[in-house]
Formats: C-alpha cells, structure tokens, sequence
C-alpha cells in the first residue's frame, strides 16, 4: 500500500455529488483529509450528512465524482482495515453484553496494542455494565459501548456520523476527547452533525451542506 505523504491526502473528494430521483442532494464537493486532520459536516435534516458518509463507507455509490484514498480510487477492500465507521445502527448485537460486543468486534477488525476491552469500557462511562446485555442498556449507554469501539480497534480514519447522537454533556465531552486524542496521534476524522460542534483541539475544517 502506497504510503501516505503530505501531497497525497488520506482521503480526497473531487466534485463529488449525489441525486435521488434527479433531485440534488448534495454537491459538487470538494475536500481533502489528511493525517491528523478533523473535519465537521454540518447541516440540517435532510440535508445529505448520511448520505455522503453511506457513499464514503461503500454502501452507495456517488454519481458524479471521484473520492480518492491515499490518492487512488477509494475502494473498500483497499482502506476497510484502515477505516472505522460509527453509523447510526450501532452495529451492536443486543443480547451480548458489551464486552462479548467488543471482542466480537477485535475478532473481526484486529486490537490496538495494549487496548483491553475492560479498560475502554471504563473510559467511556460503563464500568460496572460489563456484562449486562446491551439490549438492557440506555441509548446513551449502547451509544458509549459504540464509541469504545474506537478505543480498541486500530484505524487511521474514523468516520462518525452523529457521534453526539444520544449523549449527555459528559458524553458530547468524552466524544470530543476521543477526537482530540486520535487527531493529537496523527489519526483522522470526518464526523456529521447537524448542530455547532465545538471542539477544543483547534479549528477543524467545516463543510456546510445545504437543502
Ligand atoms: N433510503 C432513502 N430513500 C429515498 N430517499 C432517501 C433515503 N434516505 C435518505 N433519503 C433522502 O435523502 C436526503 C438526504 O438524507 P440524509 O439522511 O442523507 O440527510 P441527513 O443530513 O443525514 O439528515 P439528518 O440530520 O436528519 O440525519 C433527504 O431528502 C432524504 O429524504
């Protein structure tokens, strides 16, 4: 795999847009992401944040466009084992518990070095729900168990659509956190929100999509 440089982004989109039944959703955009990069999609209801990342995780496919990855067309087969997507199905089988979720999840994406599944849980609030089934658990606490994902599973990129979905102000916190550490690492992300994120580890880039 081609390394990535400062003149090759680990993601790039060029005139990318998106219709349904010949009505615009979303576009041309154009935005480069590179490594220790943070950028906010904002808009409102209805205004494309979903769609754009269903397009940038595969499951659909732009109509106009390109979307480059590591400055070669995007390809899921080429970036999966480098990319983390938080959508908003949590992706989390409810009669597990929340460490059964998470080692499911190590046994299909791989573990960061020295991440234990326990200590994630910790970090994100649910110590003491080890073992509960997530079907039991509040939609800020599935959310949470969610989010520890990100703590476990290595990635470059993380894509978050609606991460604060669901959170109290200590979870809006601990989102922007998560956030700041894996940028502060050289990691990347594009996150949607469709309300004024405000994040204290600099200026990200916004990209404001519109009905
Ligand atoms: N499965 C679908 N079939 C047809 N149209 C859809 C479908 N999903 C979304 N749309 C339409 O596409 C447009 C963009 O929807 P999308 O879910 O991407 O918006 P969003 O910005 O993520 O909204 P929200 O903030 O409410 O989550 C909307 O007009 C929506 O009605």
């Amino acid at each position: 795999m081609t390394p990535a440089t400062p003149a090759t982004p680990l993601l790039e989109a060029r005139a990318l847009s998106f219709h349904r039944q010949d009505e615009p959703v979303f576009g041309p955009l154009d935005f480069r992401l590179d490594a220790g990069e943070l950028t906010l999609i904002e808009g409102d209801n209805g205004s494309g944040k979903t769609t754009l990342m269903r397009i940038l995780t595969g499951l659909l496919r732009p109509e106009e466009g390109e979307l480059l990855w590591r400055g070669e067309p995007l390809s899921w087969d080429r970036c999966s084992g480098e990319v983390v997507f938080l959508g908003h199905q949590l992706g989390l089988k409810s009669e597990l518990s929340p460490r059964e979720n998470l080692r499911f999840a190590i046994g299909l994406h791989g573990s960061r070095e020295h991440s234990q599944v326990d200590d994630a849980l910790a970090r994100v609030g649910l110590a003491g729900f080890e073992n509960e089934p997530v079907r039991k658990l509040s939609a800020g606490q599935k959310k949470r168990v969610a989010l520890a994902r990100l703590l476990l599973i290595p990635a470059a990129l993380w894509l978050l659509d609606e991460p604060y979905a669901n959170l109290d102000r200590t979870g809006i916190e601990l989102v922007n956190g998560l956030l700041e550490a894996h940028i502060a690492h050289g990691g990347a992300a594009l996150v949607t929100s469709h309300g004024a994120v405000q994040f204290h580890g600099g200026e990200p880039q916004r990209i404001r999509l519109h009905d």
